[in-house]
């Protein structure tokens, strides 16, 4: 078939054309996990174990599949998880996700490290609600001033990413000596310490973002720079990268305002559990004194309805965002959310629920990987490896 005349159905689908689309370099970036990528998997089989228990014969004539997060409405309970340096998908990168979300009434989180600066993106979308993602850089001025810029630029809330205080080993970016293509730069540090030479320093020696953040990041942060960075700040400071209860309890006692329960889409830590396995025991633990959130291997409307069982509020989707601006733009981003968004509401209508509300634990149960045969989904490993033949 004609790859032009192609329209993907689904998110596995628009990774399948993106993979044909970008640069292998690219592609690899985005779609990699860590070491062996046995958590990547397992993001998404983690899903498959949870089987869905629907009620039947309710009137769901009408349905409303909006909802509040943090104060800010939604129009499902999808928020766009942060993604650095997404020019490298897409020319418009940044600001095409972000006037996508905000058309589509969903909330967009800006990557410190995006291609476009806090401010663009900011302008290009003014009605739409943003947070802000941080890193704590070694130079503490380096972090004040993005968070001064990410007030002053009206985001609403700094999502403080704590599951990085090194970066993951991809080993596809080793071997691809990954680099932030020449034409393109960090928006956020122009003639800043923390500016792009430093992923391009040492690419003879393996991946760019690895050297850029072992030379910049603070491996040293801990429970107290969450005490200073409420200090700097009046916005409400979300954790993301939070994955069990001991954690949890710790973010609340901080006074944090949301936690997200996340593993980086799988590219930190290599044999950690599925974020979708952390989901009842972080939710367990803060005991709905702040809500929770969850990302990683979220692929299908009824991931969000299982999150949402298990006591999540909202889901993050990060690559399914990318493959949508990989493939045509703002217009793939649209897709990518639309697909998603009436996946979830015909999920929800087909589990017996007419408002988010009431999606509730006994609507899912957990099934061993014994009793399903497989890991993964066939389906998936058939579309990606051979992404154009099979389309
Ligand atoms: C290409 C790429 C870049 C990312 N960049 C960032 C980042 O700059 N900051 C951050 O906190 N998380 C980053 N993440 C992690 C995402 O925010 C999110 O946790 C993850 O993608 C969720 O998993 P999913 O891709 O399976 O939906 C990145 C993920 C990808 C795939
Ligand atoms: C620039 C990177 C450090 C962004 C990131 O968090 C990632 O690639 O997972």
């Amino acid at each position: 078939m004609d790859e032009k005349q192609f329209t993907p159905v689904n998110t596995y689908e628009y990774q399948a054309l993106a993979k044909s689309k970008l640069p292998k370099m690219i592609y690899d970036y985005y779609a990699s996990g860590a070491d062996d990528q046995y958590t990547l998997e397992d993001n998404m089989a983690g899903f498959r174990r949870i089987r869905l228990r629907p009620r039947v014969l309710v009137d769901i004539s009408v349905q409303d599949i909006s909802t509040t997060l943090l104060g800010i409405s939604s129009s499902f309970p999808l928020i766009i998880a942060p993604a650095a340096m997404q020019k490298m998908a897409h020319p418009q990168g940044e600001i095409a996700v972000a006037r996508s979300a905000a058309k589509n009434k969903v909330i967009m989180t800006l990557s410190s490290l995006s291609t476009y600066s806090l401010e663009e993106v900011a302008e290009s979308s003014p009605t739409g609600p943003k947070w802000f993602q941080l890193y704590i850089y070694k130079d503490r001025l380096v972090t004040r001033k993005l968070v001064e810029r990410a007030e002053k630029a009206g985001y609403k809330a700094l999502v403080l990413t704590v599951d990085a205080q090194r970066l993951g080993r991809r080993e596809a970016d080793i071997h691809n000596k990954f680099t932030l293509p020449q034409h393109l730069t960090f928006g956020n540090f122009k003639n800043w310490t923390a500016s792009d030479d430093k992923i391009r320093t040492k690419k003879s020696q393996g991946s760019g973002i690895e050297s850029y953040f072992a030379t910049l990041m603070d491996p040293s942060v801990t429970w107290k720079d969450i005490a200073w960075l409420k200090t700097i700040t009046k916005l409400p400071i979300i954790l993301k990268g939070i994955t069990t209860a001991e954690d949890a309890a710790k973010a609340v006692e901080s006074g944090v305002a949301a936690i997200i329960v996340s593993n980086h889409g799988a590219r930190q830590l290599d044999g950690m559990l599925a974020t979708i396995d952390c989901v009842e025991e972080v939710v367990g633990a803060v005991r709905s004194l702040i809500p929770v959130f969850m990302d990683s291997g979220v692929r299908r409307g009824t991931d969000i309805i299982k999150a949402l069982a298990l006591g999540a509020q909202a889901v993050c989707v990060g690559r399914p965002i990318l493959w949508g601006l990989a493939v045509s733009g703002e217009d793939g981003v649209d897709d990518v959310i639309n697909l998603l968004r009436n996946e979830f509401h015909l999920g929800m209508g087909l589990v017996g629920c007419r408002s988010v509300n009431e999606i509730h634990r006994r609507m899912v149960k957990r099934q061993n990987d014994s009793c399903l045969g497989v890991s993964r989904s066939p389906k998936y490993d058939e579309r990606l490896s051979q992404p154009i033949a099979r389309l």
